[in-house]
């Protein structure tokens, strides 16, 4: 069994990638390939189609992708359709063609409609109007679920998506203006403490709420997701083999959030809010009821993830993506 895991320097896949390793040490066999994005551009179809024939997997994991917090999104529309576009095209069309015969795409909680019925069934995807400060990358997202429904159905492949809500943890991109939000406050917080700021200030209103899932969760559903026997995965995503959406089923304000860092900081001054910056969806919370039947539940709270990512960051600021 040889797993070609998609973006393992990112985030997610850097996650994925501890618990493969995990999972080798404790006795299972399995052989894990990895390019990263200067080893391989995966925008490129004559690449990835050489590395695939070459490597032959059984196996995709596609945790490699254009990624950005809403600045980053709204900012650079083009670069996210674009690259989204051509690395799902690319890796499914590839992999078909190589002959892998199980894949799991990952795309994100920003398909569904700006105004979707809250939390957001899987059954809400192409039922509404996209939120527009991520449109072109939501629709990128799409693509990618139907590229996976699409080969299913006309070649009987096995390629199965998961839609994560918002994730944070260690690995991620603190940068203070392309990334997502906690990352951003942990930065933004920990700065004021440093330079003994007595205000921090915050983008948009604080009122849209976000649902956050802890990054090694998040690794952990995608290969509860992919190693899903095939009779249990479809049995949950009748009529094709469609999406799965991935969460807690809780959400939080951007203000109670940001209380929350500001908490773990050690932060005591003032927090000001900016609405000349975008809120965007107002509140994206996921159904999560499906993965919950199939047997997958997540185990690190906000306030447990918040801290120990609080932790990797001070424990690795030469390293971080700041
Ligand atoms: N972060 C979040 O809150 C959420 C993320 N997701 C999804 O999870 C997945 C992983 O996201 P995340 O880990 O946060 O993102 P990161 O930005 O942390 O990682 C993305 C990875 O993709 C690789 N990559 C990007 N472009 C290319 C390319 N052209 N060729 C080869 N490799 C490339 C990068 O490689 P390298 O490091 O070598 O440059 C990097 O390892 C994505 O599909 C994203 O849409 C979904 C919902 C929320
Ligand atoms: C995962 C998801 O990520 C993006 O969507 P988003 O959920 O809007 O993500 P965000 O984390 O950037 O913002 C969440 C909220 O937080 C507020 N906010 C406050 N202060 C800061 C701040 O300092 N930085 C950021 N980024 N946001 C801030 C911000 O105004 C917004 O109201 C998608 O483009 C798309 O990529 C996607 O799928």
């Amino acid at each position: 069994m040889k797993i070609y895991l998609a973006g393992h320097r990112g985030m997610v896949g850097g996650a994925i990638l501890r618990e493969l390793e995990a999972r080798q040490r404790s006795g299972e066999e399995f052989e894990i390939v990895t390019r990263s994005h200067a080893q391989l551009d995966l925008t490129d179809a004559a690449a990835v189609r050489k590395f695939l024939q070459d490597e032959s997997p059984d196996a995709v994991i596609l945790a490699a992708a254009k990624v950005g917090g809403i600045h980053a999104n709204n900012t650079y529309p083009a670069d996210f359709i674009y690259e989204n576009l051509m690395i799902e095209a690319n890796v499914i069309h590839q992999a078909f063609e190589a002959g892998v015969g199980r894949l799991l795409f990952l795309g994100s909680s920003c398909i569904y409609p700006k105004q979707a019925p809250q939390p957001m069934e899987e059954d809400a995807l192409l039922t509404g109007v996209l939120e527009a400060t991520n449109e072109p990358y939501a629709i990128a997202k799409i693509a990618g679920i139907k590229l996976c429904e699409s080969y299913n159905r006309q070649h009987g492949t096995d390629y199965r998506s998961v839609m994560p809500t918002n994730l944070y943890g260690p690995g991620d991109n603190f940068h203070p203006e392309n990334s997502h939000v906690l990352p951003a406050l942990i930065r933004r917080f920990h700065e004021a403490v440093r330079d003994g700021s007595g205000e921090v200030v915050i983008w948009g209103t604080g009122t849209p709420r976000r649902e956050f899932l802890h990054v090694d969760d998040m690794a952990a559903a995608s290969l509860f997701v992919l190693n899903l026997p095939l009779d249990q995965y479809k049995a949950n995503t009748q009529p094709m083999l469609s999406h799965i959406n991935v969460g807690c089923g809780e959400d939080t304000s951007i203000l109670e959030l940001a209380r929350m860092v500001a908490s773990v900081t050690g932060f005591e001054g003032n927090i000001i809010f900016d609405p000349s910056k975008p809120d965007g969806t107002m509140r994206k919370l996921m159904d999560v009821s499906k993965l919950r039947r199939m047997g997958w539940a997540p185990t690190i709270s906000l306030e447990d993830g918040v801290e120990a990512t609080y932790r990797w960051f001070l424990g690795n600021a030469d390293t971080a993506r700041i």
